[in-house]
């Protein structure tokens, strides 16, 4: 097997470890939802949306990576997040 194969196996693996995470990541909607219930609170909480972007942004400039990047990946995690629990709450896909 040549080296670029090796690398490409080994992004692939890496890749499907990124999408275990987002599915464990999604998945806590429904504990979460549970959770607000309880408390009260909304599925979309801004100050909550700032301080995981924030911490994102903090640990990108850690690592190095792209700031702006990272930003756009973790308000697409938040996105999917929100929509989990609103289908989960049975309010669908709301535009
Ligand atoms: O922490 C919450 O309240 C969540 O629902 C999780 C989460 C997230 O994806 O990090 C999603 C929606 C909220 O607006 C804030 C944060």
């Amino acid at each position: 097997m040549n080296e670029l194969e090796d690398i490409r196996r080994e992004i692939e693996e890496i890749d499907r470890e990124i999408l275990a995470l987002i599915d464990r990541r999604v998945n806590m909607a429904e504990r979460v939802l549970e959770s607000k219930r309880i408390n009260g609170t909304s599925i979309n909480d801004q100050k909550q949306n700032e301080v995981v972007i924030n911490r994102a942004l903090n640990a990108a400039t850690e690592l190095n990576l792209d700031p702006g990047s990272i930003k756009a990946i973790f308000e697409v995690l938040i996105r999917m997040s929100i929509e989990r629990q609103n289908e989960l709450s049975g309010k669908g896909r709301l535009p």
